[in-house]
Parts: structure tokens; C-alpha cells; sequence
């Protein structure tokens, strides 16, 4: 490695305060050779220019370039030492405009490559480390080996569903259901991950289950390219029905191409209705299979321990039906990190699903950018074990960092071999991380070119509770079809709470922001009054693409738009065995009224959309309640309350949109 440095690092290196060096290093594609600056313009004024609108750059000769997904012009004219600002011309008089520094789309770069005759190959992280990996002749896939070497394995399920509707309860019921694993008389631990064994028809099956509730780790997995779940389990609760949340986490299922089992949950409660469940998610697809469709349905409930064999039973059934699921156990382990922690005492846990071979005490290990060498095998049950077979949950302890969720955790050789790859995920990860930090800066010139050019392109900011929303948020925008005259593009995207940074990248660039379940925090709010940043709320996918599909063929309709009244934050949660939990609050600003459409913050996350169902001040039931107050109050439908969470009412007003 190495040797294209020092040259990588100068050119185009004016004026535009050193932000090359990230891609700089990379010995990938460009063999430039050390020529100096005067022997390129000597070539350079030999050499035919492209009759770009009368723009001179050096052509190639059909090389190939690569670059990484993502890149920016400047990274191009470092590769084939240009100056940037000529490809931005060449770019604009092809009908794009893009600053230097900004990341251009794939076909974009390919398009430019071609028009100055080089073959421009866009590289994924995927396949960065997938060549990362095969230069140390190894591979991560799926079930490598021949026919002969595959041995069934257990399959793995996530619980995906809407908000309270169960999925924490129904896990905690299945893992005390099962039976052998209280004989074995380990107490079980919360490792993120758990095997359950059953018999069915006669034969001990076990059942792997991710133990995070919510389809964000499942999606942030598959984002990764990690297919950790063979089954999904779809829990909706029989009194309340298909919710928002059920649909999306039903569409995460379907684009992951994971069969689906549903729980029909809760049906002790009185008002339980598991038929209209049935009839809401045949209007999805999900046809059960008492209706002619192939969809298991099962009704259970995670309190009174109904139905949890026949829904473990309809697992091992829909998988043995829609799959294969074998993996070699005879070979060096691979699997994903499901979860990661540092721990005080033991130092970096990592809890692993292994998806094939078998990992052992002693093994060299790389997971991400962490490597190491096992040093203890810890199963669900706190028993320290000696291997993990496929399927197998295990912390494993003996890294010297802590991966992330989703990171993929392979055994190598020894444990040079685990350090050299983790030091180079390592430093892609920050090359990465510094080319979108510099990028962001000069954006605002971007904008400042597209306003005079008067581009009629609606530029949008995502910012959503999870990978999965975010992505599932884009990928609809980015089929919404409306004709040449207007675009649409999103410039940033990102989960969490929206921030001040993201206002600010909006102002510059006059985009709108999408909060998808998150909210601002109360800085990011005050900065986007005083910039006039149009930051708009959706909890519903479709309603997102609906409006934003409206906004961009002008045919906007006054619609009911959202109004903020006031926010309230909990100071103190007691219990009560008449009303449930009720939030003793702070009103900090505004007014917080009883009935109120109201949402629950949790770290500027959506946690709740909801409503005020009392309010009280001192002993007396109110109405209202204003800023500086103290109150007592329970939200409907919601009782997972913390000390912490801020409450927002919001009123839905009509408005005038232009
Ligand atoms: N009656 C009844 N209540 C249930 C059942 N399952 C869950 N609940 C209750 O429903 C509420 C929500 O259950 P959770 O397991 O926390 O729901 P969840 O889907 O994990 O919720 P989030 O983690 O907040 O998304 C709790 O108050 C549970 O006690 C059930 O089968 N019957």
C-alpha cells in the first residue's frame, strides 16, 4: 500500500483547504505516475479538448477509474489529475450542477467518465469489503460449502409490530415457555438473541429469536447486507388492530423477501377482535391460511401463555415449507453482531449470531472494525459454553473494541490477519466519515449556483427513527415520477432527532426537512423559526410521499397542517393501579390541554403518538395547563412513561399552502 500518495495528495490541491486527502490514499485505479506539474501541462496542451461548451480538460484513453459510491468531483480530478473545477464545468454543460466537493450519483459520474473517455467503475462499501476480504482469501456468504457439507440449522426469527401492541411481552413469554431451558436452571440473561426449543411432531426443534423488539436492528442489518432473519413474526394486537407500524414493519418483511408468521396478540382482553386482524392484513397480502391464502395466523396471548406452542409449532412449520436452512458447521465461524457493548468489568461483549461453520474459544475474530480473540463463549442461558454452532447466539468476549450492530464477524487465521482487516475497515470507515463532513461545508455554494441557475428542484433532508424508515422513506420519493420541468433530490439523510445542523444545511440549501417519528430538538426548533425552514412531520410513509408528490406538481390543496401547542416534560412517573403510570410534568413552554392530540418524545424520538386523557394540577382535574406549571397527566393508550420524556400537544389547523 501506500506508494500513490504524496502525487494523489497534490493535485488539485488549490485553493480548497486540503479536503483531498481522504480518498488520497487509496492506491485504487488512477495510475498517474509522478509527473511533474510541468510535464502535465506540457501533455495537457498536446492533448485534444473535449468540445464541452468550450471547457479544456485532459482526455483519457478508456481507462478504468474507480471510485468509491458516493464520490465527488474532486475525487475524480485527483484521479485523473484534472483540475475540479473544469469537471464542474464539463458537468454543468452536460446539464448538471454540482459543487466540487458534493457526492454525484453513480450514472452521473459514469456519464462524465464516458464524455472524457474513461470507464468509470463506482465501487460499493459492500464490495470494497468484499475485496477487502478476498485479499486475504477469504469470503463471507452464504453457506459456503458443498451439499454434502450442509447440516440443518435452527431458524432465526425477529418480532417485528406497532408500538405496545406486545412484541416485548410475547419474547419474555416464549423464552419462559421454554421449558428446558428452566430445567437447565441458568439464569436467563438478556444477550439479544435466544434459543427456544420445542417438540414438533415428535422431534426437539429450536427456534433462534432476536431479541430487539422494533424492525430497526432487522432493517439495519439487512441495510448492511447481513441476512440475520429467516422468519418474521408479525405481532398485532387483536383489540387495536393493523396499525401504522404494522404495515411498515409488514413491507420491511416483504422487500427483505422473509416469510411471515403472524401473532395475533392479546386475545384474552374482552374487546379482542382476531378476525378483523385476519381481514385487515388479507387487504395486505397476508392472506391466512384458513381463507385460502399461506399466511399462518395464530391467536395468542403473551399474558395468560394461550397459543404460544401453536405459534412456535407454526414457525418450525412455515420454515421446513418456504425454506432451506442448512449451513456448514465444519468451517472457520461467520456471523453478524447482533449487539455490542463495552462492560465495565469484562470489557468489549459482543453478542454473535453465527451463520455458518462454528466458532470456538481461542479463534482469531474480526467483526467490523473490532478484532481479537475469543476468549470466552457466553450462551442465553449465562453458561459459559465452548462453541456456537449456526443459528447459535453467543456474547463473545475478547475484542478489543466494540463492533457495531450489523457488523459482520468472521474467524480468520490468527490474529495479525484479524488486525491488519480491522485496521483497514478502521481507516475506511474514517476516510468515509471525513469526505461527508468536508462535503457538507461548502454546500451552501451548491445552493447559491442552483438558485441563480433557477433550477426548479425540491431538495429535501430525511431525517427518520430508524435506518429502515429513512430508507424506505427514499427509496418511495425516489419513484415518485413527476415531469422534466421539476426534481426532486435529497441532499442529506440520517437518523434521530432532527438537529441544528440539519436546519442550518437547509437554510443554506433552502431545502425542507422531513421529520419522519422525530422531532426536532428545541435549538434545531428556534433556528428554523429564524431561518424560515419549512421542517415537516409524518408518521406514515404514504402521507409523506402523498403530499411531497402534491408539493411537487404544484397542485398543493390547503390541507390540515399541524400546529405545536406546547410541550410538557416528565419530571416524576407514579404509579397507580386505578389510571396506570401518570407523568408529573413541567409545562416549559406553551399550553398543554386536556384531549389534546399529543406525542411522546423519548431523546427526540417519536415514542407515542397519542392524546392527553387527564390532566391534573394539585388535586383538581383542569382543562389547561400553562408554561411554569406543574401537572399531573396520563396519555391514552401509552403507559411505558420515563422520567425525561418530553410530551407534545399539537392541534391539526387548516392552512393555506402555496
Ligand atoms: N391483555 C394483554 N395485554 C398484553 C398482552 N401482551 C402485551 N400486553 C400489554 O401491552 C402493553 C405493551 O406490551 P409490550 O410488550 O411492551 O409491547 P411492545 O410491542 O414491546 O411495545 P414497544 O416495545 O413499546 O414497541 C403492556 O402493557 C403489556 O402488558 C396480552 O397478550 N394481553
Amino acid at each position: 500500500m501506500g506508494g500513490g500518495g504524496p502525487a494523489g495528495g497534490r493535485a488539485g490541491g488549490r485553493g480548497r483547504g486540503g479536503t483531498q486527502g481522504a480518498f488520497g490514499r487509496g492506491g485504487v485505479g488512477g495510475k498517474r505516475g509522478r509527473k511533474s506539474k510541468k510535464q502535465r501541462r506540457q501533455e495537457f496542451d498536446q492533448m485534444e479538448a473535449p468540445s464541452i461548451g468550450g471547457v479544456r480538460v485532459r482526455k483519457g484513453d478508456g481507462q478504468t477509474v474507480r471510485l468509491r459510491r458516493g464520490a465527488s468531483l474532486t475525487d475524480l480530478a485527483e484521479k485523473i489529475g484534472v483540475e475540479p473545477a473544469s469537471l464542474v464545468q464539463v458537468l454543468f454543460h452536460l446539464g448538471e450542477m454540482v459543487t466540487a466537493t458534493q457526492s454525484v450519483a453513480d450514472d452521473t459520474l459514469e456519464v462524465l467518465g464516458a464524455e472524457l473517455d474513461y470507464k468509470i467503475e463506482v465501487v460499493s462499501p459492500e464490495d470494497e469489503d468484499r475485496e477487502l476480504l478476498e485479499s486475504f482469501d477469504l469470503e463471507f456468504g452464504e453457506d459456503i460449502g458443498g451439499e454434502e457439507d450442509l447440516a440443518s440449522r435452527p431458524p432465526v426469527v425477529t418480532v417485528m409490530g406497532h408500538v405496545d401492541h406486545g412484541k416485548t411481552k410475547l419474547l419474555d413469554a416464549l423464552r419462559n415457555s421454554n421449558v428446558v431451558a428452566r430445567e437447565a436452571g441458568g439464569i436467563t440473561q438478556a444477550i439479544g438473541a435466544y434459543q427456544v426449543e420445542t417438540e414438533v411432531d415428535g422431534t426437539e426443534r429450536a427456534i433462534t429469536f432476536i431479541d430487539t423488539p422494533g424492525h430497526e436492528a432487522f432493517t439495519a442489518m439487512r441495510a448492511r447486507g447481513a441476512k440475520s432473519t429467516d422468519i418474521a413474526v408479525l405481532v398485532v394486537a387483536a383489540d387495536d388492530g393493523v396499525m401504522p407500524q404494522t404495515i411498515e414493519a409488514l413491507n420491511h418483511a416483504k422487500a427483505a423477501d422473509v416469510p411471515i408468521v403472524v401473532a395475533v396478540n392479546k386475545i384474552d382482553k374482552e374487546t379482542a377482535d382476531p378476525t378483523r386482524v385476519r381481514g385487515q392484513l388479507s387487504e395486505f397480502g397476508l392472506v391466512p391460511e384458513e381463507y385460502g391464502g399461506d399466511i399462518q395466523f395464530v391467536d395468542v396471548s403473551a399474558i395468560t401463555g394461550v397459543g404460544l406452542q401453536e405459534l412456535l409449532e407454526s414457525i418450525v412449520l412455515t420454515a421446513d415449507a418456504a425454506l432451506d436452512l442448512r449451513a456448514n458447521p465444519d468451517m472457520p465461524a461467520q456471523g453478524v453482531a447482533i449487539e455490542a457493548h463495552l462492560d465495565k468489568g469484562r470489557g468489549p461483549v459482543a453478542t454473535v449470531l453465527v451463520h455458518r461453520g462454528t466458532l470456538r474459544i481461542g479463534d482469531s475474530i474480526v467483526a467490523g472494525s473490532a478484532h481479537g480473540r475469543v476468549r470466552a463463549l457466553i450462551n442465553d442461558q449465562g453458561d459459559t459454553v465452548d462453541e456456537a454452532p449456526p443459528s447459535m447466539p453467543v456474547q463473545v468476549l475478547g475484542l478489543t473494541s466494540v463492533p457495531g450492530a450489523g457488523d459482520n464477524v468472521l474467524v480468520v487465521d490468527d490474529d495479525r490477519m484479524a488486525r491488519q482487516i480491522a485496521d483497514k475497515r478502521e481507516a475506511r470507515m474514517r476516510a468515509a466519515q471525513q469526505a461527508k463532513t468536508s462535503r457538507r461545508k461548502t454546500l451552501d455554494q451548491l445552493f447559491e449556483q442552483l438558485e441563480k441557475g433557477e433550477t426548479q428542484e425540491l431538495l429535501l433532508i430525511l431525517k427518520g427513527d430508524g435506518a429502515g424508515s429513512v430508507e424506505a422513506l427514499e427509496d418511495a420519493l425516489s419513484k415518485i415520477e413527476v415531469g422534466d420541468e421539476v426534481s426532486l433530490r435529497i441532499i442529506d439523510r440520517g437518523v434521530g432527532a432532527i438537529t441544528e445542523t440539519n436546519v442550518s444545511l437547509a437554510a443554506a440549501s433552502k431545502a425542507v426537512i422531513i421529520g419522519f417519528n422525530v422531532r426536532p430538538t428545541p435549538h434545531a426548533t428556534q433556528l428554523a423559526d429564524r431561518e424560515n425552514v419549512d421542517i415537516r412531520f409524518y408518521s406514515v410513509i404514504y402521507q409523506a410521499i402523498d403530499e411531497i408528490e402534491a408539493a411537487l406538481k404544484g397542485m398543493l390543496k390547503p390541507i390540515f397542517a399541524e400546529e405545536v401547542r406546547g410541550h410538557a416534560e416528565i419530571r416524576e412517573v407514579f404509579r397507580s393501579s386505578k389510571f396506570g403510570n401518570i407523568a408529573g410534568c413541567m409545562v416549559t413552554d406553551g399550553t398543554i390541554r386536556r384531549n389534546a392530540k399529543a406525542r411522546l418524545l423519548r431523546d427526540g424520538i417519536v415514542i407515542a403518538d397519542t392524546s392527553i386523557a387527564s390532566l391534573r394540577r394539585e388535586k383538581d382535574d383542569v382543562t389547561e395547563v400553562r408554561e411554569g406549571f406543574e401537572c399531573g397527566l396520563t396519555v391514552a393508550n401509552y403507559n411505558d412513561i420515563k422520567i425525561g420524556d418530553v410530551i407534545e400537544t399539537y392541534e391539526m389547523v387548516e392552512k393555506e399552502r402555496s
